[in-house]
């Protein structure tokens, strides 16, 4: 008996990888179609293919051969992470929020999300909101992944090795809370080694795939409940099509979800609120970007108002680029180290919105930086007979550019993020230093072997940044660097930059989801 009612579709399902050199099969032509509601018990020896078969479910990675649908739609579409709520094996929360926000964040990623307090009661977590999340013990961060999977009231939860780390009385309190899905009908997909797993949820379960080593194939082994639910099944898709032929069938329109691929605004501002929450929680970013923004503001003592000017553009540019860029690529890259990066692409939370919270950060660092530079100026001039400070137009203009000409680095340092490991962006943002102070003047053509290649530099966008801001700023640094005339070509270069640095981003990511 086969019904078309089916919560997870995989027909075909080949997965291959290199390993040691050589082709091996993990995944051989697998057939599964789960019903909603169903139980699975997923088994197999260390290296059998059980994670590789999530992260092929979720999304994550793409098969070689076959396909999968989620209530028939691809794991790739949004709306099938709607449905989806995973604990993964190997993600660790991300740094600088407590247990509260990390949840917070995860509801605005939903439409209807569970309430704070009843998600918080079902993980078991009372008592420990107020903790960071990085801070918490094995077992209490395992609740915390399990609070993030059940936020968005998913329709399937698929749980790999959920158990690790967890006490024989937290064990038992987490199966607790997973029957409790179970009663609700949620179609469940659970990975566990562990007999006292398979014993606590043995009454649960409608069928047990067991993933072989050596053949890549699955074994079915079906339990009495598996039955009783493809009869209620088969009755329902029969009902159904009685009241499809006699024109009873609802709207659709009436019950189709917003897409959640495009750009939603709960989920930029859940995103945005967290990202400035840990750029203030940094120690370093409030030291080097607020001290030297003061600093810059104060130098107005020891210069005229037209040096003061200068340098104050000068300083700020290079600041903001190097402040924002270094929050931003060093910050994905740590994220995605971690594995959190994984996390939330298993979540609706689109592309766009995410980008667009990483700049929207980016643009409040920079405005604040700009702005604590001319008020601490304002400030100093109080204090000072000689200082001369006054509020003048070409100081918003200078913010303006300051801060909108910073927005091509911070998409390219997304993609800085995702490229490199948290190391090797460290490297790379020194190199970035190098290439702000060549383009803000600094003669290196003695020490290179061709003298042309000083020239690359005004191909560069810190080169055409820095112009820009010469030339509001009005800068006159004595034969090193001055506006030199072509504002137009600069605004037009690096918006060109920001074309380019937004399509390199996309790929990037998208990229990211293939590599799994
Ligand atoms: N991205 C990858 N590239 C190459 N090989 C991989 C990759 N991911 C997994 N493998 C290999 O594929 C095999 C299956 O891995 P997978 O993690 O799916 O197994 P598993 O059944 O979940 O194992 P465990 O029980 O230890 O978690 C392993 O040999 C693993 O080393």
């Amino acid at each position: 008996m086969k019904t078309a009612i089916t919560a997870i579709k995989v027909q075909n399902l080949s997965k291959t990888y290199v390993i040691n050199k050589q082709k091996q099969k993990v995944l051989d032509n697998i057939n599964l179609e789960i019903l909603p509601g169903e139980f699975i018990l997923l088994r197999g020896d260390n290296g059998s293919g059980k994670t590789t078969l999530v992260n092929l479910i979720c999304g994550l990675q793409n098969p070689d051969e076959g396909s999968i649908e989620i209530f028939g739609k691809s794991p790739k579409d949004p709306q099938a992470h709607l449905k989806l709520g995973t604990m993964l094996q190997r993600a660790k929360p991300v740094e600088g929020l407590t247990v509260k926000e990390t949840i917070r964040l995860f509801q605005s990623y939903y439409p209807k999300p569970f309430e704070l307090g009843d998600t918080i009661e079902r993980s078991r977590l009372t008592g420990k909101q107020n903790d960071y999340a990085t801070s918490l013990a094995g077992g209490q961060a395992q609740s915390l992944y399990f609070a993030l999977a059940i936020v968005g009231n998913p329709d399937i939860l698929i749980l790999d090795e959920p158990t690790n780390n967890l006490s024989v009385e937290a064990r038992a309190n987490f199966w607790k809370q997973v029957r409790e899905f179970d009663r609700q009908g949620k179609t469940i997909l659970a990975i566990s080694h562990s007999e006292q797993d398979c014993d606590e949820i043995a009454d649960l379960v409608t069928r047990e795939l067991r993933l072989s080593n050596e053949t890549g194939d699955v074994d079915i082994q079906e339990f009495p409940r598996y039955q009783a639910l493809l009869n209620y099944c088969t009755e329902l898709e029969a009902a159904a099509n009685v009241k499809s032929e006699s024109g009873l069938q609802g709207n659709a329109a009436s019950t189709a979800q917003s897409d959640p691929g495009s750009f939603s605004l709960k989920a930029f501002w859940g995103q945005l609120y967290v990202e400035l929450l840990q750029s203030f929680r940094k120690v370093d970013t409030i030291v080097v970007g607020v001290g030297l923004a003061i600093f810059a503001g104060f130098s107005i003592e020891q210069n005229t108002p037209d040096q003061f000017q200068s340098l104050l553009a000068a300083s700020l540019a290079a600041l903001v680029i190097f402040v924002c860029v270094s929050q931003f690529g060093l910050k994905i890259a740590s994220e995605r180290d971690r594995g959190w990066l994984k996390l939330l692409r298993i979540t609706p939370l689109s592309f766009t919105t995410y980008v667009a919270a990483k700049v929207g950060n980016f643009l409040v660092l920079a405005s604040l930086m700009t702005g604590l530079a001319f008020v601490s100026g304002w400030i100093a001039s109080q204090f000072s007979e000689t200082s001369s400070f006054m509020w003048e137009p070409w100081m918003f203009y200078l913010s303006f550019i300051l801060v909108l000409g910073v927005v091509p680095f911070a998409i390219f340092s997304f993609s800085l993020g995702y490229l490199f490991k948290t190391e090797s962006v460290s490297w790379a943002l020194l190199a970035l230093l190098a290439i702000i102070a060549v383009s803000f003047g600094f003669d290196i053509s003695p020490l290179l072997p061709q003298p042309w290649i000083a020239d690359v530099v005004l191909f560069l966008p810190t080169y055409h940044y820095g112009q820009l801001v010469a030339w509001m700023g009005e800068i006159e640094l004595e034969g090193i660097f001055r506006f030199d005339g072509y504002h137009w070509i600069h605004i037009l270069w690096l918006l060109w930059w920001t074309v380019v640095a937004g399509m390199f981003a996309r790929w990037v990511y998208r990229r990211e989801q293939l590599s799994g």
